[in-house]
């Protein structure tokens, strides 16, 4: 089967959405009440996704992290899990200014995101529609699930993850095909003014 390279993972999103309870989750199929909530933790996971073997570096920050911090953070990702949570719509409206900041923090910009709504359990206390999820991860060019690290119905955690690290290696890919056309056409340049000053 085949290997591919590391791709680094960093989850994002308000205190309390579920960043900790959806990781391990994704990790360990299982889910864990409560977690110091100040900490941020990195794991490292290897799943097979379409035949082929990915590691994964999945970084769960802290959702009181300063500007700094995020920044940092951002820098360091691949591809990037912002989660909101259903039944917090001021968790929501953070969504919008946190992809703000990646796309000042990244270059190239339309970064490799998917928009994960928490807590779908907790359905009749809802504050925030599935329409408006799935609005706003259109207007943000993204996939977009509504799962529970709770319940997790129908293994959408790890398809939100799963999701995520194809669009890390179908950017990677087509920054890597961009390079190779560009050494190419560099090198036919550099062939015709040699060809132009021979004949000249
Ligand atoms: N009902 C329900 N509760 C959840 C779910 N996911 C997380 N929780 C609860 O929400 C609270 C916060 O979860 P955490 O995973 O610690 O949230 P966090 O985003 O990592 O929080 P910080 O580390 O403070 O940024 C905990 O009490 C969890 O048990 C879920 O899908 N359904």
């Amino acid at each position: 089967m085949a290997k591919s390279p590391e791709v680094k993972l960093a989850v994002f999103g308000r205190a309390g959405v579920g960043k900790s309870a959806l990781v391990v989750r994704f990790l360990t199929r299982r889910f864990i009440w409560e977690y110091d909530p100040t900490l941020e933790s990195t794991y490292r996971h290897q799943a097979n996704i379409d035949d082929e073997v990915v590691t994964m570096e999945i970084l769960d920050t802290a959702g009181q992290e300063d500007i700094q911090q995020k920044e940092g953070h951002m820098r360091w990702g691949d591809g990037f899990v912002i989660v909101y949570d259903i039944t917090d719509r001021g968790s929501f409206e953070e969504v919008a200014p946190l992809r703000s900041l990646l796309e000042e923090v990244k270059k190239p910009k339309n970064v490799p995101l998917v928009l994960v709504g928490n807590k779908s359990d907790l359905d009749h206390i809802r504050q925030v529609g599935t329409e408006e999820g799935e609005r706003l991860a259109a207007e943000m060019a993204c996939a977009f699930y509504e799962c529970s690290a709770c319940a997790n119905e129908g293994g959408a955690v790890a398809e939100a993850f799963h999701e995520l690290c194809r669009e890390v290696r179908r950017r990677k890919a087509m920054q890597g095909k961009a390079r190779r056309r560009s050494s190419t056409t560099h090198v036919k340049q550099a062939i015709n003014k040699m060809l132009t000053k021979i004949s000249s």
